[in-house]
């Protein structure tokens, strides 16, 4: 069975991470839900990081809002791909945790989607999931349809 983590800096961000949870577990995926803090829990984040692969662990999606050094510091302790959630922050509306997020250094890359995304990180930790579970794969191209259908269908008033 297909393995994702969902980690996030605090317990204040499971309201915007939760969607990403719900579509996972929707495609059949197991998900580890945690809370992991690099600057709360240090030691805790680099252990969950260095054996997230060894745990069966294959995309591993990290929430954090503010100074948001989570994704990034995940990402540099383990080779698994990192996607990034952008979390909204009180005072500057997750565009600080946006940047902290999305401007990683060359050879450290986070794949960082929009902030408050985190359906978004779920579908794409999905489609990469879906390059080895062809039924992954087959159930994407199936949401993509059904978008497209909803969309054309549109009737205005
Ligand atoms: N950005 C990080 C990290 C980290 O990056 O390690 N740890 C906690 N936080 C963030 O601090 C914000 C406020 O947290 P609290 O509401 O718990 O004070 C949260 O959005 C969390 O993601």
């Amino acid at each position: 069975m297909p393995k994702v983590a969902v980690i996030m800096g605090s317990k204040n961000d499971w309201e915007y991470m939760k969607d990403a949870v719900d579509i996972l577990k929707e495609f059949g995926v197991e998900v580890e839900v945690r809370v992991v803090s690099a600057h709360r829990t240090p030691e805790f984040m680099m252990e969950f990081a260095k054996t997230a692969s060894q745990k069966g662990i294959e995309v591993i999606i990290a929430g954090a809002g503010g100074a948001a050094h989570l994704p990034g510091m995940t990402a540099s302790l383990t080779h698994l791909p990192v996607i990034g959630v952008p979390v909204p922050s009180k005072n500057l509306n997750g565009l600080d945790s946006l940047l902290s997020i999305v401007q990683m250094p060359y050879g450290v890359p986070v794949a960082t989607v929009a902030i408050g995304n985190s359906k978004n990180a779920a579908l794409l930790a999905l489609r990469i999931l879906g390059i080895k579970y062809s039924e992954i794969a087959e159930r994407i191209k199936k949401f993509m349809e059904d978008m497209k259908s909803e969309v054309l269908n549109t009737k205005l008033p």
